[in-house]
């Protein structure tokens, strides 16, 4: 396929340009809905749900050289496939992947239908794994078993042409640098879980990858070495050159290591932005769920926002339109009576559930607002919390984050 004029136009931007399309599933139908349109977030439901067997994922990214970017969302969200199609494992059913200008896989006549076949005559560029300058940490890809930690490190290099003895030295280079200077003979079976997930870094760098990609690194270990190889990786990261994409279910894995989040539930991208953006304003009940923050949506007008529900919030700050409106667990103050003075907003609610929360209780409420509230145990002592009790619940206007939907 080399020679072929697969990319007129020339494409010098370093770093990823991906549009990442796979279709899976046995009702082609389903498969071949349009998800170009971002209002029919059911279609997109429907096809990712387990009952009728098709997956779309539908996901465009743009990593810059340096920067790390991390994939989160629910299981079966589709993180794993996005992965699996960068580093060539999947082919894509339509779109296309671009690595420092140089295209690596782009089905022919793409239109969003395809099925993913990587046969020659359906593509008009499919770069293999080996050929592409990415390197893996995959959870269940880590290690040769069959070879040291210094072998493993040194495979990638000597695949791509460079010497025994040249890629052995860089390969005890590249062990050193985790802190496995002492390990380079030992087997995998001969090394901890964190040490492993050291050699897999380590294997992953040695070929100066222009795209690294982590999937779940971090999952596989237990919460100390889990807390040490976090910090570790975030040094690693920090020194790579080129891209990197992480997948992770862990909302700290994702704001510690991460530059900028990509939050993906049904195949597709629902919410974009760094720690910060993304946490202080989620647009989706999961990364609300996340962060800890209840999260209505309705239209504001002025200092009030309307919920679906057709509850009405107060507001401390201005807003007009579609709006998302969150406040924190520790932001609902629970009363046995009516409270009254403060202008807050309040309601009758009823104790769904109790749960040991940290060093306080969370409390989940039903009735007009669901919401969970935090307090102190000896607030629910003197409350006599419980399932199916009645309470009252206040937040001030000035706990309540109204913006745009
Ligand atoms: N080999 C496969 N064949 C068919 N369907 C698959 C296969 N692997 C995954 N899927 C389906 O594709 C969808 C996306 O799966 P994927 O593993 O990418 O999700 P994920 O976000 O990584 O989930 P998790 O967090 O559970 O790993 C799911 O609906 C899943 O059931």
């Amino acid at each position: 396929m080399d020679g072929h004029p697969v990319n007129p136009e020339p494409h010098p931007q370093q770093g990823l340009d991906a549009h990442l399309v796979v279709v899976r599933g046995t009702n082609p139908k389903r498969g071949n809905e349009s998800a170009t349109d971002d209002s029919d977030r059911s279609t997109h439901r429907r096809n990712a749900s387990r009952d009728d067997q098709t997956f779309r994922l539908d996901l465009r990214l743009r990593v810059e050289p340096g920067e790390t970017v991390a994939l989160l969302g629910p299981n079966g969200a589709g993180k794993t496939t996005a992965l699996r199609a960068l580093a060539g494992l999947e082919p894509l059913s339509d779109g296309g992947i671009i690595l420092d200008g140089a295209l690596l896989d782009r089905p022919r006549n793409s239109t969003g239908t395809g099925t993913g076949n990587n046969s020659a005559n359906t593509r008009d560029r499919w770069v293999p794994p080996e050929h592409r300058r990415i390197g893996v940490v995959f959870q269940d890809y880590l290690l040769f078993p069959h070879l040291n930690a210094l072998d493993n490190v040194a495979f990638g290099p000597r695949r791509r042409g460079t010497g025994r003895a040249e890629a052995r030295g860089l390969a005890a280079d590249r062990l050193a640098r985790v802190g496995l200077a002492d390990f380079a003979k030992r087997r995998p079976s001969q090394l901890s879980g964190g040490q492993a997930q050291r050699v897999a870094l380590a294997r992953a760098l040695a070929t100066d990858p222009a795209l690294l990609l982590l999937d779940e690194p971090l999952a596989a270990l237990d919460a100390r070495t889990r807390l040490d190889t976090r910090v570790e990786l975030h040094r690693h990261l920090a020194g790579h050159a080129g891209a990197a994409v992480l997948v992770t279910h862990d909302p700290v894995d994702a704001l510690m290591l991460a530059d900028r989040l990509i939050v993906i539930e049904d195949g597709r991208a629902v919410q974009e932005g760094d720690a910060e953006a993304v946490t202080a304003r989620p647009r989706t009940d999961y990364i609300a769920r996340l962060v800890g923050l209840n999260l209505y949506r309705g239209t504001a007008s002025g200092r009030t926002v309307v919920l679906e529900s057709g509850t009405v919030l107060a507001t401390a700050e201005p807003l007009d339109g579609p709006a998302f409106a969150a406040f924190a667990p520790s932001a609902v103050a629970l009363f046995r009576d009516e409270p009254d003075g403060s202008p807050r907003n309040t309601w009758r609610a009823s104790v769904s559930g109790v749960h040991r929360h940290g060093d306080h209780l969370r409390v989940q409420l039903d009735g007009p607002l669901r919401a969970a509230a935090d307090v102190t145990p000896a607030a629910a002592a003197h409350l006599a919390l419980a399932p199916g009790r009645d309470v009252w619940a206040a937040v001030k206007a000035t706990e309540i984050r109204a913006y745009p939907a």
